[in-house]
């Protein structure tokens, strides 16, 4: 079979140049997605750590999903220099959202003219942070819906379903071909912050998640740690009302009605919720992997946020605010695993 057609750039007949792709700060969003775009015939260029360049070298990488697809990159262009970016005509950002200011300034005397940047973090401002540092480059907000646990030596496992989404810009449609041909279709959307808003109402999970200890499916099959989620979106929901600001529907609920369902008893949940429970058994949140690493999370950038929302319209949002004490606890060292009724005692009281 030949290799696939690449994203190329329109020349009105010509054969045209291909697109080059590159992942600034490739973890683990950054390697799975880099990683399933170069196995299917885009040029992709990695920007990250030496660590990661070093596993990276001696496996390659292997991407695989819940569903049971496996894709191999023998020899990924893994590069740890910031330079490499100049040759990029797409530049996805995919560094944790404590890093993002220090990548735009990484990339401000490196972009190609003309070339797009997308932000596929997690968070309301990531975006906004890297056109401050990028004026004159188009800069899209971006959001991967899906999980990706990080399991050594190159192999990233997506865990959930999900896809890319990505605020709606004419320069994407050249790169349609090309995700969908890596089996992860970029929808564009006209409300981003609608998107981020709903999407950080599931990412208030990630310090739930990453204080119990147990995998993501084990997590929510729980109502105890359910309860201490649906605390957590009522809160933020208040706030996003208090601040203009509405939560589109990324799930088959609407954003306002999951905290009900969140509450509701086990074997309920189970048979209603069924398609919210179809997550490998192994999947974990992103800040559980930071908390494991050892590393700073982006607590301040999600459940912060909503604190943060809160004051300003003059409330606040108590059970965010301990959640974010906790992660800051286990950040500095203090870290145990809390069962579901105790985490809800805590949260409640
Ligand atoms: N993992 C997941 O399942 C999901 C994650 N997300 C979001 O996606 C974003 C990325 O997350 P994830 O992939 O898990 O994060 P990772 O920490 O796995 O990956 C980011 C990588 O970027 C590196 N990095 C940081 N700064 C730079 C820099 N200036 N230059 C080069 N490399 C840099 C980091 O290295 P170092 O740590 O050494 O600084 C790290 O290896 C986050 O906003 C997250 O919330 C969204 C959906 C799911
Ligand atoms: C996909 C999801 C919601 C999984 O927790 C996530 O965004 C994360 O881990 O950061």
């Amino acid at each position: 079979m030949g290799r696939p057609a690449r994203a190329g750039r329109p020349t009105g007949g010509l054969p045209s140049a291909p697109m080059v792709i590159c992942i600034y700060g490739a973890g683990s969003i950054g390697c799975y997605v880099g990683g399933r775009l170069a196995a299917t015939g885009s040029e992709v260029i990695f920007i990250g750590r030496e660590r990661l360049a070093r596993q990276i070298a001696g496996h390659g990488l292997t991407l695989t999903d819940w569903r049971g697809a496996a894709l191999r990159v023998p020899a990924p262009r893994y590069e740890t220099a910031p330079s490499a970016v100049a040759e990029a005509d797409l530049v996805l950002v995919t560094v944790k959202s404590a890093a993002t200011a220090q990548a735009g300034d990484e990339l401000a005397s490196r972009l190609k003219p003309g070339a797009v940047v997308i932000s596929f973090q997690n968070g309301l401002h990531n975006a906004d942070l890297l056109r401050e540092r990028l004026p004159g480059a188009t800069v899209l907000a971006g959001m991967v819906a899906f999980n990706v646990v990080n399991q050594g030596d190159g192999r990233l496992h997506g865990g959930t379903e999900g896809g890319l989404e990505a605020q709606r810009h004419p320069s994407l449609a050249g790169y349609a071909a090309a995700f969908e041909r890596a089996g992860l279709p970029l929808v564009q959307h006209d409300d981003m912050a609608g998107v981020q808003a709903a999407k950080l109402l599931l990412n208030l999970n990630n310090a739930i998640n990453a204080l119990s200890g147990v995998p993501l499916k084990a997590e929510l099959s729980q109502r105890a740690y359910r309860r201490c989620l649906a605390m957590a979106q009522r809160e933020a929901l208040r706030a996003y009302a208090a601040a203009g600001l509405t939560p589109v529907k990324l799930t088959p609920l609407p954003p306002g009605w999951i905290p009900a369902l969140l509450n509701t008893p086990d074997a309920l949940f189970a048979r209603v919720a069924a398609k919210l429970l179809a997550i490998d058994p192994l999947a974990r949140s992103s800040m559980w992997e930071d908390l494991e690493a050892g590393r700073t999370t982006e607590v301040d950038y999600l459940n912060g946020e909503v604190v943060a929302l809160a004051r300003r319209h003059g409330t606040r949002a108590p059970a965010n605010e301990r959640l974010v004490a906790l992660i800051r606890d286990a950040e500095r060292g203090g870290r145990r695993d809390w069962s579901g009724e105790e985490l809800l005692t805590e949260l409640s009281g």
